[in-house]
């Protein structure tokens, strides 16, 4: 296969609303935005169709293929680029789920992640947050070939659990993508230091997109600038990667006969 060295990718800090479809239209917008100026692989952040809070999963629910997922394979197609669509509330068989879809540049389905750790926390006089109350969890990796690399995919949450990074990167990813939605109280605590955790320990490529901050929103995302929305390209460069790994190989260098972190799940590729 031919692999670039070096390509561009977006993220879309998206200003997320009540109105679904202005969230869609923007979406599209911005993806289109984002092509143009070179990009070849888009995200989207965690609920991009709609508000964040498990208030809201339900109203917003969609089955996949369903309108929001329809939107996103037609950006993907018509800007040929690979758009890893955020997420939304997916409803399946009596039950909600926090999933990710990603499109190749035909428009096509690669793969559908639904987040697997689910956001559970209580921070008295902070924040609690209880999505099992809501949904359900995912049980699969997800990981797809790009013309450029191997991407892993997680949502938010799933980015705290280290040894998912970690395999991710020992079957081969070099860029892992995480739509996400921190709040304004984990986010400046933990938001850009689990990205540089993952990123360091297992030498990949970390990339996030958060919803634009809204103050006036029930759940109020960290976001991680000041502009309500913004494009932020970067260029994953993989020779440069390889060199790292090179450098300071630590892949090689693991105990394997002193600890190991396995998937229990066969078949995913
Ligand atoms: O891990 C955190 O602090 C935030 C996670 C989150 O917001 C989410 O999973 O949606």
């Amino acid at each position: 296969m031919f692999v670039l060295s070096e390509f561009r990718l977006a993220v879309i800090q998206l200003q997320v609303t009540g109105v679904k479809a202005d969230n869609l239209s923007r979406a599209r917008r911005l993806v289109k935005e984002a092509a143009g100026q070179g990009s070849r692989l888009v995200l989207l952040p965690e609920c991009f169709n709609s508000p964040y809070g498990t208030s809201f999963f339900s109203t917003y629910a969609e089955r996949i293929p369903g309108e929001s997922t329809q939107v996103l394979s037609e950006a993907a197609r018509e800007n040929q680029v690979y758009l890893v669509g955020g997420s939304i509330p997916e409803e399946d068989d009596g039950k909600l789920y926090n999933s990710c879809t990603v499109f190749g540049p035909n428009g096509e389905l690669i793969l559908k992640h639904r987040k697997i750790h689910l956001f559970d926390i209580d921070i008295p006089g902070k924040i609690r947050f209880q999505e099992s109350e809501i949904l359900s969890p995912g049980n699969s990796l997800s990981m797809f070939d790009t013309a450029f690399c191997k991407v892993g995919v997680g949502i938010c949450y799933d980015m705290r659990f280290a040894e998912l990074a970690q395999l991710y990167s020992r079957k081969g990813c070099q860029l892992l993508v995480y739509p996400g939605a921190f709040n304004m109280t984990t986010g400046p605590a933990h938001w850009e230091l689990l990205q540089r955790g993952r990123a360091l320990d297992n030498q990949v490529y970390i990339a996030t997109a958060s919803p634009a901050r809204d103050e006036t929103a029930s759940y109020v995302a960290w976001g991680h600038t000041a502009r309500v929305i913004v494009i932020k390209p970067f260029f994953p460069d993989l020779q440069y990667l390889a060199g790292v790994r090179q450098q300071i190989p630590i892949t090689a260098q693991r105990r394997d006969d002193l600890y190991t972190v396995t998937s229990v799940q066969e078949g995913s590729s």
